[in-house]
This record gives structure tokens, C-alpha cells and sequence, in this order.
């Protein structure tokens, strides 16, 4: 698969430091009249195109992402404008976004700690709408090799696992890629409010303060991605000659 630069200079002053690479946090990256279109326009989409899980309910706009390859479908045009801008960005290595999932999460609501694989190209974008939230990050779960006769260590708890967070806040965007979005997983507990720790990497960039206590209200994400093996959508239909 195809390496992202080290870089994106459009986006270095808003590196988070002091994290595994690569974290950009961009607050305040829409405004609040394009956080309400978004916002209606994903209310607004067919019932049908929601799927509701346990933890959230999200639309997936794009093609289904699959190991021999997504077929594609256009993008609507609310999703492609944001598509194309961050791609200009050089979020994707020069490559165009054409995957977006839109996750809604009431408070208490969450996703599990996972990887998102390899069916993407290795950088992801988040912008957020609605209210914050905090999103964790978790070291794997390392399988060491033991010998029989050794006692196998109890496995990390998901608490020690645990080893920073990063606030995102309503308007902002997240950039991740590299070993933060490739090595770690991300999660989002299940909570209805989350503390700032000093945990938050990210919290200067927030105008957080430790020991605020934020309440979450209802988030829409809009994870922007690229795919890269998409398949042909036309069937040639040939005359023959
Ligand atoms: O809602 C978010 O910001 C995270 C969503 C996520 O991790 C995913 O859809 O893979
Ligand atoms: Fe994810």
C-alpha cells in the first residue's frame, strides 16, 4: 500500500506534538452555518440508509468497502464538496476521498476500541458535529510468546491499555494517520460526559482546562476516507462488430 508523505504543510502548525505520529487537530475548521447544513442534510437523508448498531447508527456513503475491491457510488454532492477539500489538503497522498461514514452517537453511547483496517488507505479524517467527545487510544494487544511451562501473564486490562485521548470538539477536524491511525486502536466509551485529563494530548488546542467536565450531547461524524481498490461500476455493454 501506498505511504503518505511525513508531511501535510498545509496542516503542520496544527500538529499535536508529544504523540506517536501523526495527529492534526484543526478546531473550528467549519463554521457554524456549515455545521446546521450538514447536519440537516444528513437528517435529511432516506430513512433506509441509516443502520442502526448497538452502540450508534451509522450511513455509509461511497460503496461498501471489500477485499476485491468497492464498487463505487457517487458521493452526494454535500459529502463530495467536503471530500474534495480535504483531499486538496493532501490528506491522501494526492488521491481523492471517496468513502464517508456518518456515525451518530447520543450520550452513553460509544464505539469499541478497533482497528479500521486495511481496506483504507492509511489516513483518516473526522470532522465533527454537534458536541464533543473524547477519543481513546489503546496500545494492541501484544501476543508474546510464552513456553509451555511458563505461567501466562494475565492479558492488559483495557484501562491499562489505555494511553491517550484527544478531544474533539463540534467544527473540528481530526487528522490522523501513520502509526496513531495504522498501530493503535481508537475507541469511544460509552459515557455521557468525559473529564479533561492529562491524558488530552490535545486539550491546549481545545482551551480545555484539567478537571473540566464536559457533557456530551448528540455527535455526527463524517469520517472521510480513501479507498483505494474500487472495482469498474460500468458494465460495457458492447455492440461487437
Ligand atoms: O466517530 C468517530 O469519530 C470515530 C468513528 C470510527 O472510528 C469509525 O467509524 O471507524
Ligand atoms: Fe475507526
Amino acid at each position: 500500500m501506498e505511504e503518505p508523505s511525513a508531511k501535510i504543510p498545509a496542516l503542520e502548525s496544527f500538529r499535536v506534538e508529544q504523540v506517536p505520529p501523526t495527529v492534526y487537530y484543526i478546531p473550528n475548521f467549519i463554521s457554524e452555518a456549515e455545521e446546521a447544513y450538514l447536519l440537516h442534510q444528513v437528517y435529511a437523508a432516506p430513512k433506509p440508509k441509516w443502520t442502526q448498531l448497538s452502540g450508534r447508527k451509522l450511513q455509509n456513503w461511497g460503496g461498501l468497502p471489500h477485499p476485491k475491491g468497492m464498487v463505487p457510488e457517487k458521493l452526494p454532492a454535500w459529502l463530495q464538496s467536503y471530500a474534495e477539500k480535504l483531499s486538496s489538503l493532501g490528506a491522501f497522498g494526492g488521491k481523492m476521498a471517496n468513502h464517508v461514514l456518518v456515525n451518530e452517537y447520543l450520550p452513553g453511547q460509544g464505539i469499541m476500541p478497533h482497528e479500521d483496517g486495511p481496506l483504507y488507505f492509511p489516513t483518516v479524517t473526522t470532522i465533527s458535529l454537534g458536541s464533543h467527545t473524547l477519543l481513546d487510544f489503546y496500545h494492541p494487544v501484544s501476543r508474546g510468546q510464552h513456553a509451555d511451562s511458563e505461567q501466562v501473564p494475565a492479558p492488559p486490562t483495557e484501562e491499562q491499555r489505555h494511553f491517550l485521548s484527544l478531544l474533539l470538539q463540534p467544527r473540528s477536524l481530526l487528522v490522523l494517520r501513520e502509526d496513531m491511525y495504522v498501530r493503535y486502536l481508537h475507541g469511544i466509551r460509552p459515557a455521557a460526559s468525559d473529564a479533561v485529563t492529562g491524558n488530552v494530548a490535545n486539550a491546549a488546542a481545545c482551551g480545555a482546562a484539567l478537571g473540566d467536565e464536559l457533557h456530551r450531547g448528540t455527535r455526527v461524524s463524517l469520517t472521510v476516507r480513501h479507498v483505494p481498490k474500487v472495482l469498474k461500476t460500468a458494465i460495457f455493454l458492447g455492440r461487437g462488430k
